[in-house]
């Protein structure tokens, strides 16, 4: 049987990973929301007086919000760029700030900058890898990966990865070095087309709310 959300409510898709709870602590802080619902169950939907939080992967809120399961969704740019959805954007949360990057080990450097032929690159940004080198015009081979991407290089199963970048721990504990950068990353406050328009007075009050804290700082 489909879960009928109330409708009267906004409902919210939320990433259950490193960004759950910096998004309720920023709606705790702006007075959108006065509760703190916790990741402590399995259930995937969390319901609020204001709101109904759909609990999903990261990669997976702008799908629910392109289809409008739910009207709003906290997304990163890097997955943003790699979904392409076709949503708005109207906030920077100022939240998981990274940078996404091209890196690999410190002896092919040059490699990279010599005009190669073919790359092959890992990544879990199979997209976002392909846009980037061609309008390089440098062909690459992709080999998409899930996580530890670091370690393709090491192994010899890439030539260089796309990954983000926060502290560069990562990077560093496992020798590799930044190659080149592609962009900053942050994550955005994402929101249905339709829900905007019907949903256009809680929507509004949720994006004023959002930038005055924010520009308060
Ligand atoms: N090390 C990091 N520092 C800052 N922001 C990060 C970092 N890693 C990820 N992020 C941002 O937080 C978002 C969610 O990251 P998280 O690690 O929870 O998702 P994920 O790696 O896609 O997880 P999974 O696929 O395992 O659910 C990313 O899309 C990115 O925008
Ligand atoms: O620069 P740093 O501060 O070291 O952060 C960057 C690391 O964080 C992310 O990995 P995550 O923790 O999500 O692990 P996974 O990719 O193996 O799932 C990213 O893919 C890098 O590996």
């Amino acid at each position: 049987m489909v879960k009928k959300l109330s409708t009267e409510k906004i409902t919210v898709a939320l990433p259950k990973g490193r960004l759950f709870e910096q998004t309720i602590s920023i709606f705790n802080q702006c007075g959108i929301l006065n509760e703190k619902p916790s990741q402590d169950s399995r259930k995937l939907i969390l319901e609020t007086e204001d709101f109904n939080f759909l609990l999903v992967r990261a990669k997976d809120v702008p799908t629910y919000v392109e289809y409008g399961v739910a009207d709003i969704g906290v997304a990163g740019d890097d997955v943003l760029l790699e979904m392409k959805p076709d949503v708005y954007r109207p906030v920077d949360l100022g939240i998981g700030v990274c940078t996404i990057m091209v890196a690999g080990l410190p002896e092919d450097k040059e490699k990279y900058f010599a005009n190669p032929t073919l790359l092959k690159i890992a990544t879990k940004y199979p997209n976002i890898a392909k846009d980037f080198f061609g309008e390089k015009g440098i062909k690459v081979q992709i080999i998409e990966l899930y996580g530890s991407i670091e370690l393709a290089p090491l192994v010899g199963l890439a030539d260089f990865i796309v990954d983000i970048v926060e502290t560069g721990r990562t990077l560093k504990e496992n020798g590799l070095v930044v190659i080149e950068e592609i962009r900053p990353s942050s994550a955005k406050l994402i929101v249905n087309r339709a829900s905007y328009k019907t949903k256009n007075e809680k929507v509004m009050s949720i994006i004023e709310k959002l930038e005055n804290m924010l520009v308060k700082g």
